[in-house]
């Protein structure tokens, strides 16, 4: 069956001007539908479709009489040419005569995630994709809608089914997949060519198999799009080199490598992730260089306002991470970047995690540390960036727990036959994202080192306060507390260690040399802040607890003090709670 309509589809094309090499030959492979095999080995291959065998917005433009919503108006083009029985008709062409050798010949079904039913969903898990489908869904009936309510000829219907939809759209996933998405791929004459389930299979397919426009037409607005059939039979690897060219309207994709004899030839569709792959294209690729993990940070507006006017912070936008797989021959340029607005990071600040480029790492470890800063702390402040880190690498290792977590499904023991395909797609999407995030973690975990190795001299632990200074211990600590030894003490945590050991400095007036530093910013916060702060309920608490009787030694406020200053001057690491003392330095 598909063979018949492949056959047919490529002598359509031939006759109408396509151009392909003598040694290809397109088939039918089990897991990826169709595909363009070498017949011999072969030097180069070029593939050129003339300007009227695309379907492009112009067409749609025409029969709808509107310019506006061009991309949407061409995928109601797509489902009219390939839902509706009757003739549609163009400038005295009918379009669905002329194109039906290409449209019967699309993919029965796609597996976009989208229409995958809620068991096959639930192997996704707790992932990006699965969490924005339903956004997604939402989005693409909205976008059915709009353009919909304005054609007069099934308004009412239109107008039914839209308060339907929207009723099931409210509904769970199980109803949804039910009532909704399950019927994208029925029989082609239960569908009304108006209807949202075409809408939906237009959409798909132009998903996973439309061109920019701007391929064929430099000039044209970014968003548009174009199908150009029998090109858009070629697969997809990112490894593949070729060419992308237009003249006079016809567009070609030239292969710049040799293919052996058997091998398949492929296109480029750009650096893309498994999660860009499976949700617009249905399929994944194992071991994908450009997988991504999405980490969106919604701020205050205010707070948005104050990075981009007051900081040299980058914030980055969809556009710092579009890699493009059109590289046009004759215009290599292309490039569409606007410039940054504070409104565009209303919906969050957008930072792709990757495996092969740690700049979006390094653009959050600033975000948390500006984050975590005070208003007198510098941005390179050592603590700041030590903080800041901590409390990324807990963010990353949060959504890390959570992607493992099984779904919490709420439907009623409902389940589906999974397709073996969709199983190892979603498993080797959530592989990718667990790598990606822990590639992330390992990579704070690296630098956490470096800056701490760096940095030995600037940092007290409680480690390294007891080798410097073990009179603490054995001696100080016994007499200020009126016991035998520090050991009778149960001390919960090492925050409270180090604040009886600044307050022992301070009671008995000894430092090690090495940590003069802390003394002397201990002795200055102090000073400062003598007026100024609060006597923390905690603090009290602890100082009664240590001392019933009080303390002839330490005042309550000098405790107090000393609290406070560790608040201050002092990172938690996050794989032991530990509290660190840091020196005021930066990076
Ligand atoms: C532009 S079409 C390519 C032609 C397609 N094979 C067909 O039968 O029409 C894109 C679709 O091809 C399939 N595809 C492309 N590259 C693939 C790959 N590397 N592995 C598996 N499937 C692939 C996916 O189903 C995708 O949605």
């Amino acid at each position: 069956m598909q063979a018949e309509k492949l056959k047919q589809l490529l002598e359509w094309g031939v006759n109408n001007g396509v151009k392909y090499p003598e040694e290809v030959e397109f088939v039918n492979v089990e897991g990826k539908g169709f595909a363009c095999v070498a017949k011999s080995d072969i030097t180069a291959a070029e593939f050129i479709i003339p300007d009227n065998l695309i379907i492009k917005s112009s067409l749609s433009s025409r029969l709808f009489g509107t310019s506006l919503n061009q991309t949407s108006w061409l995928k109601v083009l797509v489902a009219k040419l390939k839902f509706d029985k009757n003739a549609t008709t163009v400038d005295d062409v009918d379009l669905k005569a002329k194109f039906a050798p290409y449209i019967d010949a699309l993919p029965e079904e796609i597996d976009s995630p989208l229409v995958w039913n809620p068991s096959e969903l639930d192997l996704l898990g707790n992932t990006n994709l699965r969490s924005s489908l339903r956004m997604k869904l939402d989005s693409i009936f909205k976008e059915w809608k709009s353009i919909m309510g304005t054609l007069e000829e099934h308004r009412n219907q239109v107008q039914a089914d839209t308060i339907a939809i929207e009723e099931t759209l409210e509904q769970d996933e199980n109803y949804v997949y039910r009532n909704l998405t399950s019927k994208v791929f029925q029989e082609c004459s239960e569908v009304e060519w108006w209807s949202f389930p075409a809408f939906l299979w237009s959409h798909l397919i132009f998903l996973s198999r439309a061109f920019p426009e701007y391929v064929i037409n430099p000039s044209t607005d970014p968003s548009n799009v174009v199908l150009l059939p029998i090109i858009d039979l070629l697969n997809h690897d990112y490894r593949s080199k070729v060419e992308w060219n237009q003249r006079d309207g016809a567009f070609g994709v030239r292969k710049l490598e040799a293919v052996s004899e058997g091998e398949e030839i492929l296109n480029n569709y750009g650096g893309k992730g498994n999660e860009e792959l499976l949700s617009g294209y249905g399929f994944v690729l194992d071991e994908n260089i450009f997988d991504t993990v999405a980490l969106k940070i919604q701020l205050p507006s205010k707070t948005v306002s104050e990075i981009t006017s007051a900081t040299s912070l980058f914030l980055p936008t969809i556009s710092d991470y579009t890699t493009s797989a059109f590289e046009l021959s004759s215009n290599k340029e292309i490039k569409h970047k606007l410039p940054k607005t504070d409104s565009q990071y209303d919906d969050g600040i957008l930072y792709l995690l990757s495996k092969e480029n740690n700049d979006p790492l390094r653009w959050l470890l600033d975000l948390f540390s500006y984050l975590e800063k005070s208003p007198e702390e510098s941005c390179s402040g050592l603590r700041v960036q030590l903080q800041g880190l901590q409390n990324l690498r807990n963010a990353i290792e949060m959504k890390l727990s959570s992607i493992s977590l099984a779904s919490t499904s709420d439907r009623q023991a409902a389940s589906y036959d999974v397709k073996e395909y969709r199983a190892h797609a979603a498993r080797v999407y959530k592989s990718g994202q667990v790598k990606t995030l822990k590639h992330a973690i390992n990579e704070l975990k690296r630098t956490e080192k470096e800056w701490t190795s760096q940095h030995k001299s600037d940092l007290l632990t409680v480690k390294r306060i007891m080798r410097l200074d073990p009179s603490f211990m054995d001696v100080e600590l016994p007499l200020l507390l009126q016991t035998n030894t520090g050991s009778d003490v149960t001390l919960e945590s090492y925050d409270a260690l180090i604040v009886l050991w600044l307050s022992c400095k301070v009671a008995f007036n000894t430092c090690p040399k090495e940590a003069q530093w802390a003394m002397d910013s201990f002795k200055a916060y102090s000073n400062h802040c003598e007026h100024t702060k609060a006597l923390s309920p905690e603090g009290q608490q602890l100082y009664r607890t240590l001392f019933p009787e009080g303390s002839a030694k330490l005042s309550q406020e000098q405790f107090i003090n000393a609290t406070g200053f560790l608040q201050h001057y002092s990172y938690t690491r996050l794989s032991n709670d530990e509290a660190i003392l840091v020196r005021d330095v930066n990076l």
